[in-house]
C-alpha cells in the first residue's frame, strides 16, 4: 500500500460538500461499533463534528507537504492525550472514517481509493500515536490550573490569570485548550496572552460569546480560587528572530497571542520598531488599551494604535483594521503578525499579499473559538 494523496484529496472533495452529514455518518458508525468511546465525548457534539472536519480537511490538503503535516499531526497526538486516547482506537476511527468516505464518495469508490485512504490514515495514525507515546512519562496530557486573578473588562471580555500546578512549557503565541468544571470533557481553546513567566501563570483573553459554553462559564462564572483543566500548547504562529522591524494586526481578543509576542520581544533585548494596530468595534470595547499603553511607554519602539470601527463618534483613528493597516506606509519589509475574527484575519493577509509583503513574512494561526 502506498501513499495517493491526488485519489484521497478527489475522494474527497465529494464528502466536503455534505461535511454535516459525513460527520453525523461517522460519529454514528463510530459510537455503534465502540459505544465504549461515547463517554470519551461531551454530551452535545456540533462542535466536535465541526472539528473533526476541520482537522481531516486540513490533513487532506496537506498530503503533499509532509513536513507541515508531520508537524501538525504530531501536535494533534499530544493534544488527543488529555482525551485518554490510546493506540488501540485509532483502529475504530479508522474503520469508521474510511467507512464514511466509502458512503459519500461512493459514485467513485474502487479498490485503489480504498488503499489509499488505508495508507493515508495508516501513515497519520502512526504519527498520532507516536508523538503522544513519547510523552507519556515526561509530560502530563493535561494540566490542572487555578485561577489566581480574574478581571472584568467589559460586560463580556475578562481578563483571567491561572497559575498551573506543574510547569506548562509553551512558546509566546501558542494556545491551550480549556475545560472548566461546569462543562466537563468541553474544551475550547484560547491563546496564552504572555510570554513564559518565572512564576508559571498563564492569561487568557475571554469574550462571552453567544451559546459558547466555557468561554461563558469563564468570564461569568468563574472566580479566584477555581480550577480548571488546560491542554498542552499547541500553535505554530511564534516570533521569528529576523531582526526585521514588525506589525501586529489584532482584531478584539485576538489580540491575546500577538500581545504574548510582543512581550517575548520586549524581554529579549532586541529594538525592532513594533507599531500594533489594535482594532475593537467601540471604543469601550478595546478592553486592554491601559496595558499596552504601559508597555508602550516602557518600550519607545512600540507604537499602539488603537483603531474603532463602529463607533462614528469616536475621537480617534476610525475604521476597519484591513484598511487602516493601509494607510501607513508599506509594510514589505516587516515581519507580520495577524490574529482575530477569521474574515478580518483573510482580508488582512490577502491585502499584505497584494502589497508586496512575501507569504513567508505573514505569520498567522487559525484558533477555533466558540461557538
Ligand atoms: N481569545 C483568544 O485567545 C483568541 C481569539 N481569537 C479570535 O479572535 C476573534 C476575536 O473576536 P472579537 O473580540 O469578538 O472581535 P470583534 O468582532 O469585536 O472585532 C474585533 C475587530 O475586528 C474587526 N472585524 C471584525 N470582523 C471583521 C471583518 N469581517 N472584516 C474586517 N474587520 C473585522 C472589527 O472591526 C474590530 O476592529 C474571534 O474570532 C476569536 O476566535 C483568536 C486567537 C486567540
Amino acid at each position: 500500500m502506498s501513499l495517493n494523496p491526488r485519489l484521497v484529496k478527489e475522494s474527497f472533495a465529494l464528502v466536503e460538500p455534505v461535511a454535516g452529514k459525513a460527520a453525523a455518518y461517522f460519529y454514528g458508525r463510530l459510537f455503534s461499533e465502540s459505544p465504549q468511546l461515547r463517554g470519551m465525548f461531551p454530551p452535545a457534539m456540533e462542535v466536535q463534528r465541526d472539528r473533526l472536519f476541520g482537522a481531516l480537511t486540513r490533513i487532506v490538503w496537506m498530503l503533499d507537504s509532509p513536513g507541515g503535516l508531520a508537524h501538525y499531526l504530531a501536535q494533534l497526538g499530544r493534544d488527543h492525550r488529555k482525551y485518554g486516547v490510546v493506540a488501540e482506537h485509532y483502529k475504530a476511527v479508522g474503520n469508521a472514517l474510511v467507512a464514511t468516505v466509502r458512503h459519500f464518495a461512493a459514485e467513485i469508490w474502487n479498490e485503489e481509493i480504498e488503499a489509499a485512504w488505508v495508507a493515508a490514515y495508516g501513515m497519520a495514525s502512526e504519527i498520532m500515536i507516536e508523538a503522544a507515546e513519547a510523552e507519556a512519562g515526561t509530560t502530563p496530557p493535561w494540566w490542572l490550573a487555578e485561577v489566581v486573578d480574574h478581571e472584568q473588562r467589559t460586560r463580556d471580555i475578562a481578563v483571567i490569570t491561572v497559575r498551573p500546578s506543574q510547569r506548562l512549557p509553551f512558546l509566546p503565541g501558542q494556545y491551550v485548550t480549556v475545560q472548566t468544571a461546569r462543562w466537563p470533557r468541553v474544551w475550547r481553546t484560547f491563546s496564552i496572552a504572555n510570554a513564559p513567566r518565572k512564576d508559571n501563570t498563564l492569561r487568557f483573553h475571554v469574550r462571552a460569546v453567544p451559546g459558547g459554553w466555557v468561554s461563558s462559564s469563564l468570564v461569568r462564572h468563574t472566580r479566584i480560587g477555581d480550577q480548571v483543566l488546560l491542554g498542552p500548547p499547541v500553535g505554530t504562529m511564534t516570533p521569528v528572530d529576523s531582526g526585521r522591524d514588525m506589525l501586529c494586526v489584532a482584531g478584539g481578543t485576538g489580540l491575546a497571542p500577538l500581545k504574548a509576542i510582543i512581550e517575548h520581544v520586549v524581554a529579549s533585548g532586541r529594538r525592532p520598531h513594533i507599531h500594533l494596530l489594535f482594532g475593537a468595534r467601540s471604543a469601550s470595547e478595546l478592553y486592554d488599551i491601559q496595558d499596552l499603553v504601559r508597555m508602550e511607554s516602557g518600550f519607545p519602539w512600540l507604537r499602539v494604535l488603537p483603531v474603532v470601527s463602529d463607533e462614528p463618534a469616536y475621537d480617534g483613528m476610525r475604521g476597519r483594521l484591513p484598511e487602516v493597516m493601509e494607510r501607513f506606509h508599506s509594510w514589505a519589509e516587516h515581519e507580520v503578525y495577524v490574529c482575530g475574527p477569521s474574515t478580518m484575519v483573510n482580508e488582512t493577509v490577502q491585502r499584505l499579499q497584494a502589497s508586496g509583503v512575501p507569504p513567508a513574512r505573514i505569520h498567522r494561526d487559525t484558533v477555533q473559538g466558540e461557538p
